[in-house]
């Protein structure tokens, strides 16, 4: 096991007013316990697929021969997708340096390029300099039916038809999407088919926020050459506890359920989590749509917020330390001691900062990680350390697993059903009606 955690800065016990007092904790994880037997039972029922996917090798062939066939001669491959259709592959993807500060003009073909958010204007300039004939796209929508996808895909079509590529399309254009209902409609079935668009098989049991270990993350994985593999076999060793029947109190996503769910009795209603790399940056944007998807009903939930450290703690952490007491905090570090450029010593006490000598810039950050965790404490703010030594393909799956599994366990906890998303039709139908109406 690669992650490591600590609640003891979250307990009022070592913090003392303001953290979590032990009468919550033990409320918590009484519910816990009950949560972790029902997802066991999910699990020996197989209710659940995604808690299966560490097991399962058969499909990673497939999801590797479409790579091959999307990376071959390919200088870009743009994702069409949104939210669960996209966000766990850009944090996948992450492990490639996409979207890392300052590297990612220098990634290697192919590049690539998730277009989760429709804008018109970035789409439309995209689609003018991407060079048609190496671009490859790839439309991924469970449902089939996300009006964003869709028009973007529509508008790939068409293009592709206006330059002089139609008959190229079955080449250039890859879809995943859940199979035809019988006798239902797929909207981007329908769409792309008739093109002879190749297609791989969203599992429909599996949602789509919870779809990072399925070919929804791992296809996107595997055409940058990332081991799949290895991110299924760390998404074992985060569930490997429950399957084997360990109590509720001993491994790490029951015991931050727990913890989700004092903070909650406790009246902090707001879950922040810092992670300490830039590589986790999508990974924190992923973990929001998890979390406010999975909780946010009934009345119910609490607010995720997602931060970077060190950065944001040059915008964020005066809020953190001296605003209103409402919030679980989740610091995320990653072994980055040694790490990076090594300061010299006659520079750096030219720059006054003679204690700068000799250290890596790895060093600054490990000490800034700490001591935001600390400062967080001392005054009195609920704070979770999670730490991770090494990322990697394997270490990812664990820690994306964890959350998945912290989720869903909270979710249990709390008495909401952690798996749809009801609410957020109303305003797709609305959307759908302005539109119409012009
Ligand atoms: O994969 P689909 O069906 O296109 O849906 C995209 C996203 O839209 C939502 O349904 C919310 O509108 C998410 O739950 C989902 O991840």
């Amino acid at each position: 096991m690669a992650l490591q955690q600590s609640i003891d800065l979250a307990l009022s016990s070592k913090i003392g007013d303001g953290g979590l007092p032990g009468t919550a904790i033990s409320a918590a994880e009484t519910l816990v316990a009950k949560a972790v037997e029902r997802l066991r039972n999910d699990y020996k029922a197989h209710r659940l697929p995604l808690l299966s996917l560490p097991e399962v090798t058969e499909d990673l062939a497939a999801i590797e021969e479409m790579a091959a066939k999307i990376r071959k001669d390919a200088t870009d491959v743009v994702i069409l997708g949104t939210g669960g259709s996209s966000l766990g592959a850009q944090t996948l993807a992450q492990l490639r340096d996409y979207k890392v500060p300052g590297l990612e003009h220098f990634q290697e073909n192919p590049r690539i390029h998730f277009m989760d958010n429709l804008d018109p204007q970035t789409f439309g300039r995209l689609l003018q300099v991407l060079p048609l004939a190496t671009t490859r796209f790839v439309a991924v929508s469970k449902s089939g039916g996300t009006g964003e996808t869709l028009m973007q895909s529509i508008a790939v079509l068409a293009l592709l038809e206006k330059s002089g590529l139609k008959a190229k399309i079955s080449e250039l254009v890859f879809g995943l999407s859940e199979p035809r209902k019988q006798g239902g409609k797929n909207a981007l079935r329908d769409l792309l088919e008739p093109e002879g668009v190749g297609f791989l098989e969203h599992d429909p049991n599996v949602g789509g926020r919870y779809s990072v270990l399925t070919n929804v993350g791992l296809l996107p994985a595997a055409i940058l050459g990332l081991d799949i593999k290895a991110i299924r076999k760390g998404a074992g060793d985060a569930i490997a506890a429950l399957v084997s029947g360990a109590p509720a109190n001993s491994f790490p996503a029951a015991i931050g359920a727990s913890l989700n769910l004092a903070a909650i009795m406790e009246g902090k209603n707001i879950a922040v989590i810092k992670a300490y790399a830039d590589k986790f940056e999508r990974m924190t944007r992923w973990w929001v749509q998890l979390w406010a998807e999975s909780l946010g009903k009934d009345g119910k939930g609490t607010t995720p917020v997602a931060a970077i450290g060190p950065v944001d703690q040059h915008s964020q952490l005066q809020l953190y330390l001296a605003g209103p007491s409402d919030k679980l905090f989740t610091v995320i570090t990653t072994g980055v001691s040694g790490k990076g450029p090594v300061m010299d010593t006659a520079l750096s006490n030219r720059a006054s900062e003679p204690e700068f000598a000799n250290k890596h810039i790895g060093d600054m950050v490990a000490a800034q990680g700490r001591a935001t965790a600390d400062t967080l404490a001392r005054n009195g703010r609920p704070t979770r350390r999670m730490h991770i030594e090494s990322l990697d393909e394997r270490s990812l799956g664990e820690l994306l697993m964890h959350f998945m599994l912290e989720t869903i366990l909270t979710g249990y906890g709390l008495g909401v059903d952690p798996f749809d998303q009801p609410a957020v039709e109303e305003g797709k139908i609305l959307a759908k009606k302005y539109l119409a109406e012009g």
